[in-house]
């Protein structure tokens, strides 16, 4: 509840439009009861009236129809202002989780799997924007009309709005509460195994063919069917629940139309009321605990709800890799790089960098090479502060970047990396994320610089082909390429790269190190490579070797 209560602000960003959801529905609510009532009352009192002719038919009946035109209505403003003040909720709160996210990338929690990750960002937050829609909404609509029809049996038949009172309130308040605290741990389960199933499907399609490869694929689907009987067996646990929920709900309904119908049954026996005004309030009692069904349905969604707030509230109490600075400065004209007696460890583990030192001055291209692991792409990942230093001082034009926008650094570096993605969309919008404004020909001279413009040229679509999912459509090399291609169409002046060659040919790789020593346009150039460097491609070779950076 606790976790619920912290996203109290995104739902206050919506509360005119959930106001009126919840107006609209406690009119659709009254005019239920209402129309029950005055049709009870109407039939009662045409029956007892001989032929009809001392009874006014048309008040009633035009009441009927009436209340009955009011609840179509006010069901589908109900919905209609409802469901568009969810989806603007939905939209409030993946911005909310995007904002949470980003500072604490690269998640340090490896067990954050890409599956976990992606449900918390689907189903939790489509758990958490209903939220209002099935659970509070009824609630508070619920409280309300059980609240106005006792004070209407205070006045009408006094005797029964105690018992009505009682029962109405432990249907509303006690019932949900007890199912909410008893189902708690399922809800929990039961989303937990959700986001199980959902990692497993994941896994298992883009792990299809090594797991087949490896004869692995029976043991996979076995664990992938215990995770289904798990989800489903917490689903059947809080259904359960909800049945019970139910009947607790219906004992409680016919406790309070017993004891309206005996107040009422002694009330009409000493002339306190009339007969069509009772029948007419025994049917609105029962259309007012119509109002509870819907809450006893919502308690799982609710407990769904709570569950998945905890489980996006947890992605915050994430530490972020990196503080921002308050006061930023403006990022110095002059760009030379300095790194200074850097020190660093990932998490308290074994140093990966010992005094390591190095300077590149604006326009100079330097490659760092050494043994795999020796920490290499890490210096690059510290030039980007995607993490920070515990010794020494990484700087721009002798500004430090704890001083700077994160954005700021950024923009000056464009990263080619080893995982660097490509996205399913055309190849034109794939070099666009590199620079959105580039110009066609930009876009081509990137292509031609990285060696793909041959192969892009030869399609029948050319730049407006789409790429499958992860670049499936296109070779291993052919994705790095592009990669590639896409940071020397950005502006950044500095240029990271890490193993831009990898799993090119020799041949590409010769004509990529050539275009390096002529088409970088002037930029600052830092390569962390495995491959022959050939005279004249860098100015300098750094050796990185036990956490220390030596000239080649
Ligand atoms: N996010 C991380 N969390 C914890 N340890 C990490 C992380 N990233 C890298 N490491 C560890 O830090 C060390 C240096 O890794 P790094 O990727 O910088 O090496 P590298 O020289 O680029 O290697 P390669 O040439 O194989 O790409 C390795 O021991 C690696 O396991």
């Amino acid at each position: 509840m606790k976790a619920l209560l912290a996203f109290a602000p995104l739902f206050r960003r919506r509360t005119p439009s959930l106001l009126l959801a919840l107006l609209l529905s406690l009119i659709t609510l009254l005019s239920g009861v209402a129309l029950l009532g005055t049709s009870g009352w109407f039939i009662t009192a045409s029956a007892l009236t001989t032929a009809g002719l001392a009874f006014n038919l048309f008040v009633p009946s035009a009441m009927v129809r009436g209340f009955s035109f009011i609840r179509i209505l006010a069901r589908y403003g109900e919905r209609l202002v409802g469901h568009n003040a969810t989806l603007k909720l939905l939209s409030d709160l993946r911005g909310w989780l995007f904002a949470a996210l980003f500072p604490r990338l690269p998640l340090p929690d490896r067990s954050l799997r890409h599956g976990d990750l992606v449900s918390r960002l689907t189903a939790d937050v489509d758990a958490l924007d209903t939220a209002f829609l099935v659970a509070i909404g009824p609630l508070l609509g619920a409280m309300f009309i059980g609240a106005g029809m006792t004070v209407l049996m205070a006045f009408v038949l006094p005797a029964a709005a105690l018992p009505y009172g009682l029962a109405m309130a432990l249907a509303v308040l006690a019932v949900p509460t007890a199912l909410v605290t008893v189902g708690r741990r399922a809800g929990q389960k039961s989303v937990a195994a959700n986001a199980d199933m959902r990692m497993g499907v994941l896994d298992g399609l883009s792990g299809l063919a090594d797991l087949n490869l490896l004869g692995a694929l029976g043991t996979t689907q076995h664990r992938f069917a215990e995770t289904v009987d798990a989800a489903g067996y917490w689903r059947l646990h809080l259904a359960g629940l909800s049945t019970l929920g139910g009947m607790a709900v219906q004992l409680l309904a016919a406790v309070a139309l017993v004891a309206t119908l005996w107040a009422g049954l002694v009330a009409l026996d000493a002339g306190q009321i009339e007969g069509p005004v009772m029948v007419g309030l025994l049917l609105a009692v029962l259309g007012s605990f119509e109002a509870t069904a819907v809450i006893v349905r919502s308690v799982g969604k609710a407990s769904g709800a709570m569950a998945a707030a905890e489980r996006l509230q947890a992605l915050t109490d994430i530490a972020p890799s990196v503080m921002e600075t308050a006061a930023p400065r403006d990022l110095p004209q002059d760009g030379t790089i300095a790194f200074e007696g850097i020190g660093f460890s990932y998490d308290g583990g074994a140093p990966v960098l010992a005094d390591a030192s190095f300077v590149v001055f604006p326009g100079e291209r330097i490659a760092i090479v050494g043994p795999s692991g020796g920490g290499k792409s890490t210096i690059l990942k510290l030039l980007l502060r995607l993490f920070d230093p515990q010794a020494g001082q990484i700087s721009i034009g002798g500004v430090a970047l704890t001083e700077l926008r994160l954005a700021d650094i950024h923009a000056h570096m464009a990263l080619l990396s080893q995982d660097s993605p490509v996205f399913i969309d055309t190849i034109r919008n794939n070099l666009l994320i590199g620079r959105w404004d580039a110009s066609e020909d930009d876009l081509w001279s990137a292509l031609q610089r990285a060696q793909l413009d041959t192969y892009v040229r030869a399609l029948p679509k050319g730049l407006d082909t789409v790429i499958g999912e992860a670049g499936r459509t296109l070779s291993v090399g052919q994705v790095r390429r592009l990669c590639l291609a896409r940071a020397l169409v950005s502006n950044a002046p500095v240029l990271l790269l890490d193993e831009p060659t990898d799993a090119l040919d020799r041949q590409t790789e010769e004509a990529f190190m050539q275009t390096l020593a002529t088409g970088t346009d002037g930029r600052t150039v830092i390569m962390v490579t495995h491959a022959s460097i050939p005279e004249g491609t860098v100015d300098r070779v750094l050796t990185l070797q036990n956490g220390e950076l030596t000239v080649a």
